[in-house]
């Protein structure tokens, strides 16, 4: 036996099947709570999640043994990475396995966007038929700027190949990157020359809050702008404010500050949001798709090996 594993979340039961033949013992428990897991993670090597709950230092201390902890999904910011690093807990995630989903979710979000499908469909709905005010716009010709040119952002980049813009990015951590779906440039470029903004990175303390009413400031105006990454990279006032302001058109968001209710409905921005036809919202489903709950879990069971 190559050691315990522990799920405590909702994955495609090919991961238990894929690590059960390297010679893993798995205990599928998806509906397992955070207490529940503190009194049971001691006997364990492994634990795979997705993002039910923190894995954070109280967690992983009740687990002198734990060797890894598998993330089902890309982000690693519900893990205490400091303090697995310093256990030498390794951390295992598996981007490969939604990054279509992603660059395929933030391609919707932007043609729903630059064609109004969100305000046409509720004008309908309401016996308004209004040509004009359902104008679009095309991608065509345009500029689009990906900050982040990991597995997300170069995805995104691979799925606009065909519609014929530029596409920019930008990566704090990469260089050398160019390739034939993106250009490789600096931040005051995208800044400068996007007419759409698009976010593939990680939070982190250094992202936390990124793109705020400074930061907003100093693109062009008319602006198109997409958030599959994470919620709390943005501050929603500043891009309510961009939006009345006119120099953001429409905003695709599929992560947001606070996510779920009761807790999104009590944020002061909220009312504003939700009122707002310039946005469309979906509940962090970028990553979550038919395809990507199995492709995921074969690509952390694959890695696995690894260990
Ligand atoms: O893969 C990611 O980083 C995601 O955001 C997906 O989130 P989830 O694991 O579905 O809660």
């Amino acid at each position: 036996m190559n050691g315990k594993i522990l799920i405590v979340d909702d994955l495609h039961p090919v991961f238990k099947i894929m690590a059960e033949q390297l010679g893993y013992e798995v205990d599928d428990l998806p509906l397992i709570t955070r207490a529940e897991t503190l009194a049971v993670i001691s006997g364990y090597d492994g634990i795979a999640v997705r993002t039910k709950f923190k894995i954070d230092r109280e967690l992983m201390e009740a687990a002198p043994g734990l060797k890894f902890v598998a993330r089902a999904g890309a982000g690693l910011d519900n893990i205490d990475e400091a303090y697995a690093k310093e256990r030498n807990i390794k951390l295992l995630n598996a981007p490969e396995g939604n990054r279509d989903a992603v660059g395929e979710h933030a391609m919707g979000m932007l043609l729903s966007l630059i064609n109004t499908h969100r305000k046409a469909d509720m004008e309908i709905r309401n016996g308004i038929w209004d040509r004009e005010g359902n104008r679009g716009w095309e991608l065509k010709g345009k500029t689009v700027g990906i900050i982040g040119y990991g597995f997300m952002g170069s995805s995104m980049a691979r799925k606009l190949s065909g519609f014929e813009v530029k596409v920019l990015a930008y990566d704090k951590y990469k260089t050398g990157f160019s390739d034939a779906y993106a250009q490789e440039c600096s931040m005051e470029e995208i800044v400068k020359h996007s007419d759409v903004l698009s976010l593939h990175i990680p939070l982190t303390s250094e992202t936390r809050q990124m793109v705020d009413e400074e930061y907003l400031y100093h693109f062009k105006k008319n602006i198109f702008f997409i958030n599959t990454a994470r919620g709390e990279i943005v501050n929603t006032k500043a891009v309510l404010a961009a939006i009345k302001s006119g120099k953001i058109l429409g905003a695709g968001l599929d992560v947001l500050e606070v996510e779920k209710f009761p807790a999104l409905a009590e944020q002061d921005w909220f009312t504003e949001l939700k009122e707002s036809e310039k946005v469309i919202l979906t509940p962090h489903v970028g990553g979550w798709t038919f395809d990507s709950y199995r492709k995921i879990s074969e690509v952390l069971a694959d890695k696995l090996e690894q260990i």
